[in-house]
């Protein structure tokens, strides 16, 4: 992915804001946003409701117009084209809405041949792409069917189709799994990655869930009232998440790591002695268990395991453990030290408990 990252960026807004002037005082839906999407990445966006997503997603085609900054898609800077030249460059960017959609009295092929009937291609044509866009969603057999005969699923899959009718190199996703069921939702999110990979997309989406994020993207940018408060590789922002508000997305999907209640229950240090909440952060599959029992002997401390998970984002596995150290301080930070330089992320849980 880090080549990619230094690829020339597919979507790059800079210093994004808008203002919406609503019956009370202006509101500032977007404040200053600016990033770039590497080609064929998998961004995300999170946010709770009211951050800001959906402004800044309908920025990218320019459904919406930015008060200020400026909007390039593919390196092309589309906030100065006139209406003519955006309805081509819209043509590039497919995008994927949370409840589809689709025209109920049009057949599932009806439906993902429609905006190239709007752009004006003849009916052979239509059908021929329509042939080529079925298989790829694995709606071979549903081709005749009727929106109201398809499941949800089924419907977001003629929803992906139809996005990418016209050949995009781009795909927003508004929330495209917000109203599926979280199996159903799997399953699109895997129909996203595989799309993305056969077709060389460059896929950003938004959602208000961490879980999609886990899922599906390669980097994810957390949003809070307009602005985008943190950003990097989801196994980044997961295993180290930065901001306050990134902290508690992350511990919805993948728990807290230090249980509620933890830090009351603890026993006090001894006198002379202190008491250190750790956190130990290894990626790949080597276990600390034999680092702590070690770090135990050589250093002489007591430590508690007070939580520890193993999981993987994406392809790559980590650890997560909340230690409770007890000795004289200067051993403690010795053993810290000692587990570093084995290539081990050790930081302070600053007192914290989330209960
Ligand atoms: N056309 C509009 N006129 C007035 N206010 C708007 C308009 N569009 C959005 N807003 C306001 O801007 C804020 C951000 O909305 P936005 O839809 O971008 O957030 P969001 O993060 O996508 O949340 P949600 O998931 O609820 O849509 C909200 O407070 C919303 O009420």
């Amino acid at each position: 992915m880090s080549d990619r990252a230094e690829a020339p960026p597919a979507i790059l807004l800079r210093d994004l804001s808008r203002t919406f002037q609503g019956r009370g005082s202006p509101f500032r839906a977007l404040d200053g946003v600016s990033l770039a999407v590497a080609p064929g990445e998998i961004f995300g966006i999170v946010g709770r409701s009211g951050a800001g997503k959906s402004t800044l997603l309908r920025c990218v085609n320019l459904l919406e117009r930015p008060d200020t900054g400026t909007v390039s898609v593919l390196g092309e800077d589309i906030t100065g084209l006139d209406e003519g030249a955006l309805r081509r460059a819209r043509r590039g960017i497919g995008m994927v809405f949370q409840h589809f959609n689709l025209l109920s009295a049009r057949t599932v092929a009806g439906n993902i041949a429609f905006p190239l009937e709007i752009a004006g291609m003849g009916r052979a044509e239509r059908e021929a792409r329509v042939a080529e866009l079925l298989p790829l969603v694995g709606l071979e057999n549903r081709r005749d069917s009727y929106p109201a005969q398809l499941s949800g699923g089924q419907k977001q899959r003629v929803g992906i189709a139809r996005a990418l009718a016209s050949r995009p190199r781009v795909l927003l996703c508004d929330e495209a799994t917000s109203a599926l069921d979280p199996e159903t939702t799997g399953e699109i999110l895997a129909l996203l990655r595989d799309i993305r990979d056969r077709l060389d997309l460059t896929v950003l989406l938004i959602t208000h869930e961490m879980a999609v994020v886990k899922a599906v993207c390669d980097r994810v940018a957390v949003m809070e009232a307009g602005r985008v408060i943190e950003q990097g590789r989801v196994f980044d922002v997961f295993t180290r998440p930065a901001h306050p508000t990134t902290r508690r997305f992350v511990a919805e999907v993948i728990g807290h790591v230090v249980p509620p209640g933890t830090v009351a229950r603890l026993p006090a240090p001894n006198p002379g002695e202190e008491r250190r909440l750790l956190q130990v952060l290894f990626a790949g599959p080597s276990s600390t268990r034999a680092v702590v029992s070690e770090a135990s002997r050589r250093f002489g401390l007591d430590l508690n395991i007070v939580s520890g998970r193993i999981d993987a984002i994406g392809a790559e596995p980590y650890g997560l453990m909340a230690l409770a150290a007890y000795g004289p301080p200067a051993a403690i930070a010795e053993a810290t030290a000692w587990m570093q330089s084995l290539g081990l992320d050790v930081s302070d849980i600053a007192g914290e408990d989330p209960a």
